[in-house]
């Protein structure tokens, strides 16, 4: 039997938590949100953002994983929305060919980029938590509504980012484009993304996957479940781990959202995310 794109019988599985025979009753829409598999900065534990590395071997095999085991779970994408940096489109890639769902349409916008990290991109987080405290590093990460120092054009990457031919096929112009962001200024720009673009294919029944960064889904999933800006700092995302969204008619939320996969892997993997802003040097894999 077919509900929203999934098989009844093995959404009856999902490992972590199973839903109730009332709530599966009320979900009228399921959304899968996910961070690219790991980039090649990811690894070096330097900030990303707008610079755009690939996928690590480990992150290719991350996103194979997730294909698989979003497979297993029955999955049956529509359509699927990625940034325009190459390690979400890759992550996207390795995801549908896992799945054998190679033709389900994908869509990119600049919208769905990583968080711009400003002065900090290319930097390494724990060096940054020796020279400014591991508290200043995490207020960058995750608060709310702080900005990092803009770049500027002496940063060494700002050359690369700009005169890159994407951004100049953005639905605003070059010099609109962010030189810092907020996890604030991030939602503003994402939102009408979501409202005029994604929203409305949920609506119409479309099974869909968001394929995108960090901080770009974090900035989702505030909206989406109405998190407070002192909650959403502690919410921090593993890479290539699904994230299930049960939503209802009006798509809000029901229930929290999930980490699909098992729970205490998942768990070692935040806390890998959260580590990497401490003081001490970080063991590389
Ligand atoms: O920009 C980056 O380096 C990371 C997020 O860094 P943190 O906010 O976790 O420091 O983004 P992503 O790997 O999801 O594209």
């Amino acid at each position: 039997m077919q509900l929203l794109g999934i098989r009844w019988c093995v959404i009856r599985h999902y490992s972590c938590c199973k839903p109730k025979e009332n709530h599966n009753k009320m979900v009228k829409y399921r959304l899968i949100l996910l961070r690219h598999g790991e980039g090649a900065w990811n690894k070096e534990n330097r900030f990303c953002s707008w610079v755009d590395q690939k996928l690590s071997r480990d992150g290719v095999k991350e996103a194979q994983n997730c294909g698989r085991h979003l497979k297993s779970l029955g999955f049956e994408f529509d359509l699927v929305f990625t940034s325009i940096l190459s390690r979400s489109i890759q992550t996207a890639w390795h995801v549908l060919e896992e799945m054998g769902q190679e033709w389900v349409p994908t869509e990119a916008s600049w919208r769905l980029n990583e968080r711009h990290y400003g002065a900090l991109i290319g930097l390494n987080r724990a060096e940054m938590a020796l020279n400014h405290g591991e508290e200043q590093v995490k207020r960058w990460r995750r608060s709310y509504d702080v900005t990092p120092p803009p770049i500027t054009e002496a940063h060494p990457y700002y050359h690369e980012i700009y005169s890159d031919r994407r951004y100049s096929h953005c639905d605003v112009p070059l010099e609109k484009l962010p030189k810092a962001e907020s996890l604030k200024e991030v939602l503003d720009r994402l939102l009408p993304y979501w409202n005029e673009r994604i929203a409305p294919e949920v609506k119409r029944g479309k099974t869909v996957l968001i394929s995108a960064h960090g901080n770009s889904t974090r900035a989702l999933l505030k909206h989406l479940e109405n998190i407070s800006d002192e909650a959403i700092v502690n919410v921090t995302l593993p890479t290539g781990i699904p994230v299930l969204l049960e939503l209802d008619e009006n798509l809000r939320p029901l229930g929290q959202h999930r980490f699909l996969g098992d729970q205490e892997v998942i768990q070692a993997a935040i806390k890998k995310v959260e580590d990497q802003g401490k003081a001490t040097p970080v063991v590389k894999k």
